[in-house]
């Protein structure tokens, strides 16, 4: 086949010397010039342009179908962790698109706060704008830009004094979650307990924040949530892999996978019970308080006003997205703790010998336990959530990462999982080793301070003192009454899929009263 330019050069040749060149003809010049010129662009772009020298697949450079695919068989965890093996820490997985292997410095350079220009560098509007138009949440705390103020009226609602404000309230809760499996452990039954993480979770975070009893613990079962999020994540995952492709046909898709009957009725009732739950709220202010309380009072002082809808969408998101990360962390945990039976043990018995009954436990106390902490932060650091990128995008003026310049509108950002399972941050990166976190000498080489599970800069988790509470409460609570044994069924639990956040396995446990048992006062 002849070369375009020489197809083009006889046309124009044959049509000229003729003197008969018909629209027609003139179209096709015009469009074969067109294509040609946007091959050429892409051409440079993908060999020559500023992102060139940064290696990677070299199918990546020209195309988002590759990264776009891997989000879909939910695998991108695997997939990107072998890329960063093969190509080193930093990888170009799309034509604007580059993935880090984390360190203290890259975290602080992609997602700390920045002098001169942008305070820190936007949320990729790609993945983030998906959140928002799955679920209606328009301008929460999530996807707002970084300067809004509630932002900081969120943060102080879970401040220290809050936290410690509301501990009776933690306690109440796990207390109910324990008297909820005491039948169960008597019978020595097989049963998932990730269906505990997640009641407690949404019960504990409706009340704090609502002071509505969401009703889980009662039935041990998912709630409504997690049936609308676990049924929406894979039709997400396609619809962010498409709008990379193309954003028209991304959201054609996504608007026609949230209009399928069945996911409409459930994202419908979802919205109007948590519309309802925070009417009622508003209508009825508890006695105690709890965070939307905290919320009104800084919003009348504030001198910004917050308008309604970004409000009722924060709340929502408070309410939903905290469980699902509780749930998620509770379970790695669980799941690598239960497994290590050296570990158990002696956690289990500082544990009893520390706290005679239920009653005892104190957050002050739990926070001093450091094999409890170490325990936390190494089944945090193997399944991460989200245990791929948070994505950020560059200004118009570009940015600085480690000392070389990313052009402007580049997506980046640091690899979760790919930085914890990294060789170089980690010896037996793959193994679990909560003695890591405690000094052993045997780790002395590893860069613990690459492990940020709850983000860094302006825009990190606000959550994470308050998540370190109820986690120390929930796992001492059940260490104090129950002996735990991973069952058969739990065998591939680690086969999880990530489509952006994790699709959990159940964690199926035997459970029995503790030999030494407690008393649930
Ligand atoms: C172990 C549990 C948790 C983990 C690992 C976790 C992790 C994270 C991470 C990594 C981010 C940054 C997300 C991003 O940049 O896109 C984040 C943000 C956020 N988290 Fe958490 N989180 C946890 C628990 C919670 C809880 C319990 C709540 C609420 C009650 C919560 C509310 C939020 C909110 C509202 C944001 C957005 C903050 C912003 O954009 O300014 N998180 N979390």
């Amino acid at each position: 086949m002849a070369e375009p330019g020489i197809w083009q050069q006889r046309l124009v040749e044959k049509r000229f010397a003729g003197g008969t060149l018909s629209p027609l003809d003139l179209i096709l010049f015009l469009l074969s010039t067109l294509l040609i010129w946007l091959f050429l662009r892409k051409a440079h772009h993908a060999t020559r342009g500023p992102l060139s020298a940064i290696p990677g697949p070299r199918l990546c450079a020209w195309t988002d179908l590759p990264q776009g695919y891997w989000k879909i068989t939910g695998r991108d965890h695997e997939i990107m962790t072998n890329l960063h093996e093969k190509y080193g820490p930093v990888v170009r997985i799309g034509p604007k698109h580059l993935s880090y292997i984390g360190t203290a410095e890259i975290w602080a350079d992609i997602y700390g706060e920045r002098v001169g220009y942008a305070k820190c560098l936007p949320k990729d509007k790609m993945l983030y704008d998906l959140i928002e138009d799955c679920f209606g949440w328009k301008d929460s705390l999530v996807t707002a830009p970084d300067e809004l103020v509630i932002r900081k009226l969120v943060v102080s609602s879970f401040s220290p004094r809050m936290n410690n404000h509301f501990e009776p309230r933690f306690k109440g809760w796990t207390k109910k979650m324990v008297e909820r499996l005491v039948p169960k452990a008597e019978r020595a039954e097989i049963m998932d307990l990730s269906k505990a993480f997640q009641c407690l979770s949404v019960d504990l975070q409706t009340d704090m924040i609502l002071s509505v009893d969401a009703e889980s613990l009662k039935t041990l079962d998912y709630p409504p949530t997690k049936i609308v999020v676990n049924g929406s994540l894979q039709g997400a995952a396609l619809a962010h892999a498409l709008r990379l492709f193309s954003p028209t046909i991304g959201r054609a898709v996504q608007k026609t996978i949230v209009n399928i009957p069945h996911l409409r009725r459930l994202l419908d009732n979802f919205a109007s019970t948590l519309s309802k739950r925070i009417d009622a709220r508003l209508a009825n202010p508890p006695p105690t308080g709890d965070v939307l309380t905290e919320v009104l009072r800084k919003t009348d002082l504030s001198p910004v006003p917050i308008s309604k809808e970004q409000f009722y969408s924060t709340a929502k998101i408070l309410t939903v997205a905290g469980p699902e990360a509780m749930t998620a962390a509770m379970n790695t945990i669980g799941y690598h703790l239960f497994r290590a039976p050296s570990t158990f043990q002696t956690l289990v018995s500082q544990i009893r010998t520390r706290f005679p009954t239920q009653e005892d436990l104190s957050l002050k106390a739990l926070s001093e336990m450091d094999l409890l902490t170490a325990v936390i932060k190494e089944g945090h650091r193997l399944y991460p959530l989200p245990p791929g990128i948070l994505p950020r995008c560059t200004p118009k003026e570009g940015a600085w990462v480690q000392g070389v310049w990313i052009p402007p509108h580049t997506v980046l950002g640091v690899h979760q999982w790919a930085t914890y399972r990294s060789e170089s941050n980690f010896h037996d990166a793959n193994g679990y080793h909560p003695e890591r976190w405690m000094g052993d000498p045997k780790f002395k080489n590893d860069r613990l301070d690459c492990v940020q599970v709850f983000s860094a800069g302006a825009r990190r988790c606000p959550a994470e003192l308050f998540s370190w509470c109820v986690i120390r409460l929930v796992f001492a609570s059940l260490l104090l009454n129950f002996d735990i044994e991973l069952a058969d069924e739990a065998c591939d639990w680690p086969q999880q899929k990530s489509y952006f956040i994790w699709r959990t396995r159940p964690l199926m446990c035997r459970i029995r009263p503790a030999e030494k048992k407690a008393v649930v006062a």
